[in-house]
Order: structure tokens, then sequence, then C-alpha cells
């Protein structure tokens, strides 16, 4: 191994010293070889002086390398210690500005060994400036994709810290759901749809790997519609355990750096875990708050955002309109078609009357054939307009059984709060039931005000 010695001026000093010495010995006998006589020169008076001279000289030398080299390396070992401040500063306050190359370059302007010791220590300080932005990068990544857990949130944040750190000026990151992709977020992109069908994104995820897209200026590709013209496109599949879970698609103007795509790979691993905890979250949430057959809220889910919007029309001072409705001899339905058929009626029921319901509007399975639906800000004479037009749609609709056609009607109970004093949302429900019982007693296929 090669090592530094130890007190290179002090070896220098004796080297140059003895040199000198030395040269103070011969330099008598080159004064004979010149033609003055000897029995001048070769005295022990004049070999004293030529030796005090090569000392001098010898000394000189080294008071000169001392200013000359050492005042150099000086500079270098004053950096250095630099560096190593400022280095550990930057990890205790996560302040990176001071860990900027510019702060502890060394200025460099000469070609020898010195010099090129110079540049050797600022590609150092490069790459560990590089070294420690990539790892706060990491850091500030990693804390964002623990602090969310709501897929659209975090794929947004995703997608704005991709940009940030590889420097691409557009991007969309897409979720593959149900058999399909779909754009979760975008920015930059006029019609960041198309993307769902690009060869690019397909390739991508068939083949788990990265697919670049270097594209010649003067060409504009079909699929990637961006604000400006790309000169490289990167479509990164999202994988976690090797399944694809969605595309990463960036563009930048100027192409992708080496430390970049570097980058990219760092995050990728933690961005797929995070992506697969949030959509097996929106899953679960799913599974908790929705009827397995009609794919509306269940009762237990729905009741808690009444209570939630009863709350707010309360604080708000706002109407709130409920609407319960039930089908129309339901049971001779199911007798007559059969079980499976009753399913598929109480599934178009609910799906006409999600057509029929406003957004914001809340609707939920109360119970088999009973349904509730909670209208925020809708007066009694709103809930019931909207009644109407439901049970109208309702007796529109028909499904098919076979070559049969099953018709159904609904009857509808409505009420509203403040217009009915109630002291609970349970009341104004139990209101919007007895309405309901009177539709049914009255005749059903109406609606009655409670
Ligand atoms: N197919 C199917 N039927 C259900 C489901 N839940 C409840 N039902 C049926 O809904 C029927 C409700 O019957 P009833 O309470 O007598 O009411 P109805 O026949 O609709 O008569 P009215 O409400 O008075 O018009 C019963 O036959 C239940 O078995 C379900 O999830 N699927």
């Amino acid at each position: 191994m090669i090592r530094m010695p130890h007190k290179v001026f002090t070896d220098l000093a004796i080297w140059m010293i003895g040199l000198g010495l030395l040269m103070g010995i011969i330099f008598p006998f080159f004064v004979v070889m010149m033609g003055l006589p000897a029995n001048q020169v070769l005295t022990p008076w004049f070999f004293v002086a030529t030796m005090t001279a090569g000392f001098i000289v010898g000394g000189a030398n080294i008071w000169l390398a001392r200013k000359v080299v050492g005042g150099r390396l000086h500079i270098l070992s004053n950096r250095m210690r630099l560096v190593e401040t400022n280095l550990r500063a930057c990890v205790q306050s996560g302040n990176e500005k001071k860990c900027m190359s510019e702060a502890c370059n060394v200025p460099v302007d000469s070609d020898d060994e010195i010099g090129e010791s110079g540049r050797a220590f600022n590609y150092l300080v490069e790459s560990l400036a590089l070294a420690h932005k990539t790892d706060a990068a990491v850091r500030s990544f990693t804390e964002m994709l623990a602090s969310h857990l709501e897929l659209d949130i975090l794929v947004s944040q995703s997608l704005q810290k991709l940009l940030q750190h590889t420097e691409a000026s557009a991007g969309a990151i897409l979720i593959a759901a149900e058999g399909e992709m779909k754009i979760v977020s975008s920015h930059g992109i006029r019609t960041p749809d198309s993307l769902c069908n690009s060869d690019h994104v397909r390739r991508a995820m068939q083949t788990g790997t990265r697919v670049i897209v270097a594209l010649p200026e003067d060409v504009a590709v079909e699929g990637i519609l961006t604000d400006f013209r790309p000169r490289e496109v990167l479509v990164d599949p999202v994988l976690y355990k090797g399944v694809p879970l969605g595309a990463i698609i960036l563009a930048s103007a100027k192409g992708f750096k080496d430390d970049a795509k570097a980058r990219l790979d760092l995050f990728g691993n933690g961005m797929a875990l995070a992506f697969n905890n949030a959509l097996t979250h929106d899953r679960l949430q799913k599974l908790a708050a929705l009827d397995s057959l009609t794919s509306i809220y269940n009762r237990r889910f729905g009741m808690a955002r009444l209570g939630e919007e009863f709350s707010r029309a309360i604080r708000v001072n706002s109407p709130l309109g409920v609407m319960m409705f039930d089908i129309d001899h339901f049971k001779m339905v199911n007798d007559t078609y059969g079980h499976l058929a009753g399913d598929r009626v109480l599934v178009q029921v609910a799906k006409t009357a999600k057509l029929a319901l406003r957004k914001g509007d809340i609707l939920m399975r109360y119970g088999g054939e009973e349904f509730l639906a909670i209208f925020p800000a809708a007066s009694k004479e709103n809930a019931l307009a909207l009644g109407e037009r439901l049970r109208r749609m309702v007796q529109d609709t028909s499904v098919l059984d076979g070559d049969q056609i099953i018709c159904v009607t609904i009857s509808i109970g409505v009420t509203s709060y403040p217009e009915l004093e109630v002291t609970d949302e349970l009341d104004l429900v139990k209101r919007a039931d007895e309405a309901l019982y009177k539709a049914k007693e009255t005749g059903r296929n109406k609606v009655m005000m409670g």
C-alpha cells in the first residue's frame, strides 16, 4: 500500500542540505579542473566556505519549498476541513446548501501535481455533494410516501417529487385497476388519457423494464402530447413483487441525466410498496363501506355519513333532505322469477337511483329491498321533486330475465330538516320511513312527504 511518508519537509530538508554539503565538497575539485591552482583551492578554508554556501543554498531551497508547496497544500487542507465541518453541519441541520460544491471547491490554475491534487479534491467534493443530494432526496421522498395512505394524494405528491428530482418538465402516473390503466395524476400533458393506450406504456408493463424514447428534436410523437417538444420520454413500470401496479411517465425537454435515472431507481421500490399499501387500503375501505351486491354504501357506513351530514346541516344552518324507498311487491318478484333475478332487480334499482341523484348526494342500502338517500342542502320540496323523478325513472326501467321483462315500481317517503323539527338524524329517518309506509298503504308507486 502506498502511504504518505511522515515529515515530508524534514526528509526534503535532509536531502537538500545534504546535497548542498556534497556540492560544497565537490565544488573545489571542479574549480581545480577549471584551471585554478590546487594549492590555493584545496585548503580547509576553501572547503569550509563552499560547504557553508551549499548548506545555505540547501536551507534556502527548503524554505522556498515550504513557502510555495506548503502554502498550496495549506489551502487544500483548509478546504478539506471546511468540507468536513460543512458535512457535519449539513447532516445535523439537513440544510444541503452547506454541502454545495461551489462553497468548498479549491480554485485550480496549474497543471502540475499540486494542481492535479486540487482537481481530484474538487471531484471528490462534487461526488460528496451529489451523494448528499441523493440521500436528502431519498429521505424526503420516503417521508412523503410514509405520510399518505390515500392513493390520489400519494400519487399526485409522488409525481411532484419525481418531476422535481429528475428535472422532468411533464409527467403522469398511471395505475392499473380492474383490468385497465387509469391516469391518477398528470402534469404538463394536454390529453393524459391518451397515455393509457400508449404502446410504450404497454411495453414497459409487459416487460417490467424501463422504456426510453429518445426523440429527435423535429419529431412530435403520437401519444405523448406535452406542451413542449420533449427530447426524451421515460416510461418506468411500478413493480411490486414483480407485479406491475402502474407506470410512471416522465418527459424532459433536455434529456435525462444519469444521476436523475439513478435517483428514479432508488425511489422505485419504496414507491411500489407505498402504492400497493394505498391500493390495499382503498380496497379495504370499499369492502368496509360498500354493499357487496349493489356497490352503493352499506347501512353502517351510510348511517355514519348521515350523522356527519346532519351535524354539518346544524352547524352551517342548511337544510338536509332524506328519502327512503322500497321496491313494491318485491317478494312477488323473487317468487315469480327467482332470487337471482331479484338480485338483478336490486342492482338495477340502485343503478337508477345513482343516476337520479346529484353529485354529493349519498345513497345506501338500508335493508333487503329498502334504500335510503341523503340530499345535503335539499328542502322538502327539492326532496319531493327528486323522489318523483326517481319514481318515474324506476317505473320506466326494466330488467331482462331470459325473454321475460321484469318491471318494478317503488314507494317513497321524503322529509327534510329543519322544516321538520327533529332531535337527531335517526328521528329524520323514522319520519321518512313513516312517510314510506303511508305511500305503501295508499296504493304504492308514489311519493309521500313526512
Ligand atoms: N333477491 C333478493 N331478495 C331479497 C334480498 N333482501 C331481501 N329480499 C326479499 O325482499 C322481500 C321483501 O318482502 P316484503 O317485506 O314482504 O315486501 P314486498 O314484497 O316488497 O311488499 P311491499 O314492500 O309491501 O310492497 C323478501 O322476499 C325478501 O326475501 C336480497 O338481497 N335479494
